[in-house]
């Protein structure tokens, strides 16, 4: 599992570590990570051209005594310092110790363009608001340069709490981050600046609260939740999931959730809809049934929405029933709020960022640009488990509060039509076999992913195509928490 705190949380955990260890320590731990980092990075550390961007914080601080490691092994290290009076006093000296100099801000733009690596030094966790304007040259002239950059701690620029970037940001091809990550450094936008990530262990695990801001299920974690039939299992035992879905004018989309449906663990799979015939043709084992959800027989959860067109009286009907219920697509549209409020049982809602920025009332890129705030907010307005799709797909829990998942293992390739469809039918599939909502949806997502990767490789696929990649994913799941030499 790969956890991420917040800023406050962060501070606490290392005040109280702090005071139980030598003045200096955790710094000293953090820039030995980070030079190890670096030099692993350059490659050969003699001779090689090493620009340091350093504000006026512990950030800075950790760059300045990096640099002075680095320095120590042969390379030529050069400090910027964008607030020349307030750069951290002892890496300032450490650096100039080991043969480093300091360089007038003015000459920052020049320097990086012949570097072979810059550390990013300027803000860590205290920064607020975006990069300062006298920074904004120097990100501009290292997403120029052909140096490598590394962010410590995180970029400076990105919201270390929300992921959010507001103006510009340095873009880094590693980022060393220490003692947890921070939720910016796994949710778009601001991921995609910090780039690999490597967490640095400066002892700060013990310090840390149980529950953690979010965190990102891996092979073990889902392979834990995965349904699997007992010599006791029979077709119903193993959930039955409803698929109320497609219209005459989106029968694709019918086929699509049941496919999904079909390699997500349930027994048995019910559709009910104006699309019977196609899902029959294509699926045969699928029970069809057109007299409406009421009357379809028994499931253990629904899927509700895909390709609905308007049949708001389909979705009211699915809410009303007392067993899990996935609403996605036109489903989300349809469906009154009071209604999903109302309900007993666990509803997930999954919206892409579009159908979550109708629902909240703002605009698609307010929703893309604070992922985290959004899905909080619908999963606290509606009392409803709320899965965000798009890059880093967020699940948070019903009422918003807690822990929320990021799904790691997403693909762009899965930016496909359609391919939604299939992820609704197989979380709804997991539902019914009995998993939590904010289960369902994470480890629905996790499979998704890896099933759009492994449909992919590199080159563009479709819906269908993901959907028949979902068994070697979950074969995959099984077999890398089983380790090596396991058989599943
Ligand atoms: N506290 C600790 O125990 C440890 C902290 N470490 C490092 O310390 C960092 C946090 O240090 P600080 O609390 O000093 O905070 P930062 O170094 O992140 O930034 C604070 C300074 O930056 C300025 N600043 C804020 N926003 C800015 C912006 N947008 N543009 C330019 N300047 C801005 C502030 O005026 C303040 O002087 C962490 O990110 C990490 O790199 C590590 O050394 C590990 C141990
Ligand atoms: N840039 C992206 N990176 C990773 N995954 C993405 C990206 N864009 C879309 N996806 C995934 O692709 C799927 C698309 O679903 P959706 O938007 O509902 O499409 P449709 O309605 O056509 O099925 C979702 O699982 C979503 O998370
Ligand atoms: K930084």
């Amino acid at each position: 599992m790969r956890t991420a705190y917040g800023v406050e949380t962060v501070r606490a955990a290392e005040r109280a570590l702090m005071a139980r260890l030598p003045e200096g320590t955790l710094m000293q731990r953090a820039a030995a990570g980070l030079a190890t980092a670096c030099a692993q990075l350059l490659g050969r550390v003699y001779g090689s051209r090493v620009v340091l961007l350093v504000g006026s914080g512990d950030n800075g601080g950790d760059a300045l005594h990096a640099g002075a490691r680095l320095a120590r092994r042969g390379a030529g290290v050069t400090a910027v310092l964008l607030s020349p009076g307030r750069a951290h006093p002892g890496g300032l000296a450490a650096l100039r110790r080991a043969g480093g100099t300091v360089a007038d801000p003015g000459a920052g733009e020049r320097l990086i363009e012949r570097a072979d690596l810059v550390v990013d030094g300027i803000v860590g966790i205290g920064g607020k608001g975006g990069l300062r304007a006298e920074a904004v040259p120097l990100a501009r002239a290292a997403a120029r340069s052909r140096a490598a950059v590394v962010a410590v701690d995180l970029p400076s620029g990105v919201d270390a709490d929300t992921g959010e970037v507001r103006g510009a940001a340095l873009r880094a091809d590693l980022t060393v981050t220490f003692g947890t990550h921070k939720p910016g450094l796994l949710i778009d936008p601001a991921r995609e600046y910090a780039g690999p990530v490597r967490l640095v262990d400066i002892g700060l695990g013990a310090e840390l609260p149980a529950d953690p801001e979010l965190e990102a299920l891996q092979h073990a974690e889902v392979a834990a939740l995965l349904p699997e039939p007992a010599a006791e299992s029979d077709k119903y035992r193993r959930g039955v999931v409803g698929i109320a879905a497609g219209s005459a004018r989106y029968p694709g989309a019918a086929v699509l959730a049941v496919a999904g449906a079909l390699r997500g663990g349930a027994g048995a799979v019910r559709y009910v809809g104006p699309a019977g015939d196609a899902v029959i043709a294509r699926f045969p084992e699928t029970l069809v049934s057109d007299r409406g959800p009421k009357r379809a027989g028994r499931v253990q959860a629904w899927v509700v929405g895909p390709g609905a067109g308007d049949d708001a009286g389909t979705v009211a009907e699915v809410l009303a029933a007392e067993v899990p219920v996935l609403v996605d697509a036109d489903g989300l549209r349809l469906a009154d709020a009071g209604a999903v409020r109302a309900r007993t049982a666990p509803t997930l809602m999954t919206p892409h960022a579009g159908e979550a920025a109708a629902l909240l009332g703002v605009s698609r890129e307010e929703v893309e640009g604070a992922r985290l705030a959004a899905v909080r907010e619908l999963a606290g307005r509606y009392g409803a488990a709320v899965l965000l799709k798009g890059s880093s797909t967020l699940v948070a829990p019903a009422g918003g509060a807690g822990t929320v998942r990021v799904n790691p293992t997403g693909t762009p390739w899965l930016a496909t039509a359609g391919s939604g469809d299939v992820l609704s039918g197989l979380a709804g599939s997991l539902l019914a076999a009995g998993l939590s909502a904010v289960d369902a949806g994470s480890a629905g997502a996790y499979l998704h992913g890896l099933a759009g990767r492994f449909a992919a490789q590199g080159a563009p696929v479709g819906a269908r195509d993901v959907a028949e990649a979902v068994p070697r994913a979950w074969r995959d799941v099984r077999a890398g928490a089983l380790g090596p030499g396991g058989t599943g």
